[in-house]
């Protein structure tokens, strides 16, 4: 699909060093270290259960880590401030989550009307900017559609062009091909990839080989080391 729509480059890497997340003295996964550059689509893969959703989640700021450090734009991220958290999500992330979080009983104009808000947009520019944005994902003149009359494949790229507007230079995705078939899935693989062409970093949890092997890079949480501190390693699932 090509891509008409201005996007933000990322500024740098986001470096992960040393990371891990411990649940009640039980390690998810521990000291791993790797770097997102600008431009590129990581896949975190891992069985069922490995914590590819959390580190997806923790990369995003939306969980704290228990050891070790994000940086980006040379700025250390992982322990700001809620409020300096608040205007990353502002100016910096954009999230695509399984459920795609959109409110079912408004439209569509209305859902992605939010990612503008802060955008201090004239009335006509602000129609034209989702006019662009539903052309983008295929849904042109579906502005008046409510959520709730949407297959789950059109909802997903309601919640693509609401990235769109959002411009993020980082994007977290939980598990895009859940409940979609092959031909959603593809589009929204290709999707991502524009993103990634504009410049952004683009990190993806899943459990699809078919999203991930259309990624430049892998984070395998198959080989993070996990366990309990002095016992062996937890059973996989
Ligand atoms: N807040 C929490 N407290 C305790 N345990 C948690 C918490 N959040 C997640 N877990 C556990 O961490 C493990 C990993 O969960 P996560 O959803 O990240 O895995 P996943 O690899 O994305 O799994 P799946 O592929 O099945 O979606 C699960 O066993 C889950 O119950």
């Amino acid at each position: 699909m090509s891509s008409t729509l201005p996007l933000d480059s990322a500024r740098g890497p986001l470096n992960a060093d040393g990371i891990g997340k411990n649940f009640d003295g039980y390690w998810l996964w521990e000291d791993l270290s790797f770097s997102l550059p600008p431009g590129t689509m990581t896949a975190i893969t891992g069985q069922s259960g490995a914590g590819k959703t959390t580190l997806a989640n923790c990369l995003g700021l939306l969980e704290p880590l228990s050891t070790g450090r994000l940086t980006y734009d040379d700025r250390r991220i992982d322990s700001l401030p809620r409020r300096a958290i608040a205007q990353l999500y502002r100016t910096t992330f954009g999230f695509m989550f399984q459920n795609f979080a959109l409110v079912e009983q408004w439209t569509i104009k209305k859902n992605l009307a939010v990612a503008l808000e802060n955008k201090n947009l004239r009335g006509s520019t602000r129609r034209q900017r989702i006019s662009d944005a539903l052309h983008e994902v295929g849904l042109g003149g579906r502005e008046q559609d409510p959520i709730h009359m949407l297959s789950g494949g059109e909802q997903q790229r309601v919640a693509f062009a609401r990235l769109i507007l959002h411009r993020p230079q980082i994007v977290v995705v939980d598990e895009p091909s859940a409940s979609l078939d092959e031909t959603n899935s593809a589009t929204i693989i290709a999707m991502l990839r524009t993103l990634a062409d504009g410049g952004a970093i683009v990190v993806i949890s899943t459990h699809d080989t078919s999203v991930s092997s259309a990624c430049d890079q892998l984070v395998d949480l198959a080989d993070a080391a996990h366990g309990t501190e002095g016992s062996s390693p937890a059973p996989a699932l």
